[in-house]
């Protein structure tokens, strides 16, 4: 079956990749040179862990990449996978998937049935919105000579290959029987995981081999478009509650990892996904967060819970900082090193993250801020250009003559840190963990001012759960 997969940034580079691995012949389509140049280079255009090996191994044989959309005359199924950026009231922004939409119709055979494939996360209505600019565009007819339906995406960064490999579920919405048909025949190898020992052989990367298969879903279209801002915006409640229930552990001496690990012993609650954080963030959460509420409101049917947990963030990001400010009085002309630029660790990406939030608070307050991040400090840097941070290459140049050390993302680099050597550079030893994922009780006795996030003062000292990553 014919590919193709229009943009290749975070979610178009793994899923062109993945069906170019499982046997489809796969065109991936950006109009950026760059990234395109380094997939023919058999390079990934993102850090994200077993892409490059995995591109290295397809380029030129089952995997190819362009800037023409030519590929679309020939292809069985077309997978829109460009941005959806939000704009400033929240709402989302359409023009790239209109674009490539746009494009998509001047390229479309009136020879082959096409299945256009909206993955990018879109408002539900937007497989409509797709169709009728291709219609304009081709002059051919919908659902006779192409159809658009919704195939969201559930990968995470940093485990995007796991997650596209080996997924919970696939969801797929339209009621059009030929649709149907393709999609279930495209999706085939991956659901019986044809050959997937042999690509084990070549896998260096761990994989979740004994999970259960997927579960593959079809329904209608606004549905499937539903099913995925409505997966977001139930997870970042729940990490918005736990963060809530963390505050409260704090004020009583409870211990919130041993409080999240009780909880998530109930499977109908489940143990992912509470994790303390200083807040959710990243290139998704936040906009498809800020567009459910949107239309929400426009519907008249506002989402208070939603609307709850995004306040009840932002307030996360604020109680870091006054923590802070709480135990070293005043951060005016006070040194604080950052560790962790990235919303999460093993990526690169650095869109939209509670680092950049933060650190704009701690300079209001006049502190003067160094940051390290191992992967994501040039993408910081070139979103916050006019950030005045200090920007260093080893984390002992963060600590340097520093009041105070917060770790943000959890990056095991930092487990391995040399931690003497840090406490050495410091001039105050005050660590805020906003993750509780360092040694809590090795670093209080190497003479650290630990704090954690929700965990009373005197637990600190104890040997406290680890956390689960
Ligand atoms: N990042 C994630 O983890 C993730 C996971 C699931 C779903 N999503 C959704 O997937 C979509 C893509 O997200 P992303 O993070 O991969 O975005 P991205 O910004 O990393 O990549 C988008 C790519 O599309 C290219 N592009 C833009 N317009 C184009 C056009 N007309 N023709 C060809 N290429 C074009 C851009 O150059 C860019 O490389 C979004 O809707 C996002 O919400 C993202
Ligand atoms: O227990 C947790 C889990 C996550 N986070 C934070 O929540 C944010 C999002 O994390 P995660 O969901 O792992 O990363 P994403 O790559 O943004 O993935 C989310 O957004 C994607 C884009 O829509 C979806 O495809 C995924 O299913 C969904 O998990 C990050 O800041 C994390 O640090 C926590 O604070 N605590």
């Amino acid at each position: 079956m014919n590919v193709v997969c229009i943009g290749s940034g975070y979610v178009g580079s793994v899923t062109g990749t993945a069906f170019a691995v499982l046997g489809h012949p796969t065109t991936v389509i950006d109009l950026d040179q760059n990234k395109v140049d380094q997939i023919n280079a058999g390079a990934s255009p993102i850090y994200e862990l077993g892409l490059d090996e995995l591109i290295r191994k397809t380029i030129g044989k089952t995997l190819f990449a362009t800037t023409s959309y030519k590929a679309v005359r020939e292809a069985d199924v077309v997978f829109i996978g460009v941005g959806t950026p939000s704009r400033e009231d929240g709402t989302v922004d359409l023009s790239y998937i209109k674009s490539a939409a746009r494009s998509i119709g001047e390229y479309l055979s009136p020879d082959r049935f096409t299945v256009v494939v909206d993955k990018s996360t879109v408002p539900v209505g937007t497989a409509d919105l797709v169709t009728s600019i291709i219609e304009e565009a081709s002059g051919q007819t919908a659902e006779e000579d192409f159809t658009v339906i919704s195939n969201p995406e559930f990968l995470r960064e940093g485990y995007a290959l796991e997650d596209v490999f080996f997924p919970d579920r696939v969801v797929i919405g339209t009621s059009h029987p030929r649709a149907r048909k393709v999609m279930r025949e495209l999706y085939h190898n991956l659901l019986e995981r044809v050959n997937y020992e042999e690509l084990s052989k070549d896998f260096t990367f761990a994989y979740n081999w004994n999970s259960p298969k997927a579960t593959y879903f079809e329904t209608d279209v606004k549905s499937a478009e539903m099913i995925k801002y409505a997966s977001n915006a139930f997870l970042a409640v729940k990490i918005s509650y736990i963060n809530e229930v963390a505050r409260l552990c704090e004020a009583l001496g409870a211990n919130v990892l041993d409080v999240a690990k009780g909880m998530g012993m109930d499977s109908r609650i489940g143990e992912k996904f509470l994790q303390v954080s200083s807040g959710w963030s990243g290139s998704c959460f936040p906009k498809d967060t800020a567009e459910f509420l949107e239309t929400s409101r426009k519907y008249g049917s506002e989402l208070s819970v939603v609307k709850a947990a995004v306040q009840s963030n932002e307030k996360m990001h604020h109680f870091v900082v006054e923590k802070m400010q709480r135990h070293l009085k005043t951060l005016n002309g006070k040194t604080v090193g950052i560790l962790g630029l990235t919303f999460k660790p093993n990526t690169d990406d650095a869109r939209k993250t509670q680092a950049s939030t933060i650190i704009r608070q701690l300079i209001d307050l006049g502190a003067n801020v160094r940051v390290h991040d191992p992967k994501g400090m040039e993408m910081f840097r070139e979103l916050n250009p006019k950030l005045p941070v200090g920007y260093c290459d080893r984390v002992e140049d963060v600590a340097r003559r520093a009041d105070g050390v917060v770790l943000l993302t959890h990056w095991k680099e930092y487990l391995q840190a040399d931690w003497k050597r840090i406490q050495g550079e410091m001039r105050y030893p005050y660590l805020l963990d906003t993750r509780n994922f360092l040694p809590h009780k090795m670093l209080v006795e190497m003479g650290y001012i630990y704090e954690g996030l929700g965990i009373g003062k005197e637990l600190i000292k104890e040997n406290v759960a680890p956390l689960m990553i």
